[in-house]
């Protein structure tokens, strides 16, 4: 038997008990609903970019996201109406957190057991003895942005005098995260990660979780970030569903974020790339994948090229898209797999802000039969998946198998 847990990012389905006590600006996550709000824009005629009409996710709905959306919020989802063949709930997040490793590390077992630090959204955003500590270890005299941002504005506003003076571009958002964006020929590559790994436990220490290296290439007016971005995230302070299967002596395979998410606990082998690539990693995976393994793979581009621009349209045709590539996959699972979609936080494309919206998330299993799991945690999901594999669990998660 084999197990791959499938986050796809951002895929709420509303209903989270405490949405009041999270916010995009100064309202209220409170009604939220990532997958019932798309569909209902698709069911009106509101999403027709590069798509057309209700949405039509036919193979996702069949193992029950229409009626997970149901069941997690009490709201219909236009198009969505299925009768579930699959394993289906709704599972609810302990952690204070809606952002990316809160939520997969509940799934993976663990609530988060402190508050991340956030900056606050002022310039300066960073205190004075943080500031220091980039200039010493840079060997620069001062930062440029010092701000909260977005990362392409950040480099089209500071480029050209990160590229005069020297001085690496720092910034936040409203994620607990210090980013650093430098130019790799002028500032170096190997100058900025060593800057970011050198900075990042002092940041761990105040509970921010990642320190990000954002290299830029190009010059004024055409400054373009690669592909070279790292990531320098806090550890998980126990084990996680990974080292309880590595442990175990199994192999344990992370494609996309997944690595990064947990600073590589219990992981033997990273696959990246775009979401497509992911999904051929993933397909890859699916046909072989050795006996006792676990795929864990996270498809970030609902989240980050959708749900933060809040494209509706796009966002649907995501969804549409990895539909399809999932109702392709799913013949192809051995007898002895679990398949488990589900996701880490919402990020309603039809909500105010840009933030993350506090929701449910659906929990789909393809190949241990049918039935409503009903109402369950994050930390379940963990455990279900050591119970499937036959390793044991640690923490507060129960097998739903
Ligand atoms: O705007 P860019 O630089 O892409 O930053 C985004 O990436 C960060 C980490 O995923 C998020 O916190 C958000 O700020
Ligand atoms: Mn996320
Ligand atoms: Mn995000």
């Amino acid at each position: 038997m084999r197990a791959f847990l499938v986050v796809m990012d951002s895929v709420g389905i509303g209903g989270a008990p405490d949405a009041q006590a999270f916010f995009n600006g100064d309202l209220p996550d409170t009604g939220a609903n990532t997958v019932a709000h798309i569909a209902r824009a698709c069911a009106e005629g509101l999403a027709e970019e590069g798509r057309s009409g209700p949405l039509r996710l036919p193979h996702l709905d069949r193992l029950g996201l229409g009626a997970a959306v149901r069941l997690a919020s009490g709201t219909e989802a236009p198009g969505l109406e299925a009768r579930p063949e699959g394993l289906w709930g709704a599972a609810t997040e302990a952690s204070r957190g809606k952002d990316t490793p809160s939520g997969h590390w509940e799934l993976a077992g663990l609530p988060v057991p402190w508050d991340w630090h956030y900056f606050p959204d002022r310039r300066p955003a960073f205190p004075e003895d943080v500031t220091r500590a980039v200039c010493d270890i840079a060997g620069v005299d001062d930062i440029l942005g010092n701000c909260h941002g977005s990362g392409t504005v950040m480099i089209e506003r500071f480029g050209a005098e990160h590229l005069r003076s020297g001085k690496p571009i720092c910034y936040t958002s409203a994620d607990s995260v210090f980013q650093i964006a430098a130019h790799e020929e002028a500032f170096g590559l190997d100058r900025l990660q060593d800057l970011c790994a050198k900075l990042a436990p002092r940041l761990h220490e105040m509970k921010v979780g990642r320190v990000i290296a954002r290299p830029f290439v190009g010059t004024e007016g055409d400054f373009r970030r690669t592909g070279n971005r790292r990531d320098y995230a806090i550890a998980p302070p126990a084990p996680v569903l990974t080292n309880w299967v590595q442990d175990a002596g199994r192999q344990v395979t992370a494609i996309g974020k997944i690595g990064d998410i947990f600073s590589m606990q219990g992981i033997d082998q990273v696959l990246k790339g775009s979401d497509a690539q992911l999904m051929d990693h993933l397909d890859a995976q699916v046909a072989g994948a050795p006996e006792g393994s676990l795929t864990f793979a996270n498809f970030v581009e609902f989240d980050s090229l959708y749900g933060h621009r809040r494209d509706v349209a796009g966002y649907a045709r995501a969804l549409e898209w990895s539909d399809a590539r999932i109702g392709a996959l799913l013949p192809r699972l051995q007898d002895g797999d679990l398949l488990c979609l589900t996701a880490d936080h919402g990020n309603d494309p039809t909500w105010a802000g840009t933030d993350h919206t506090r929701e449910r998330v659906p929990v789909l299993i393809a190949g241990r039969g049918t039935g409503e799991l009903g109402q369950v945690a994050f930390a379940d999901v963990a455990a279900s998946i050591a119970a499937h594999l036959g390793v044991p669990a640690q923490g507060i998660g129960k097998s739903f198998l």
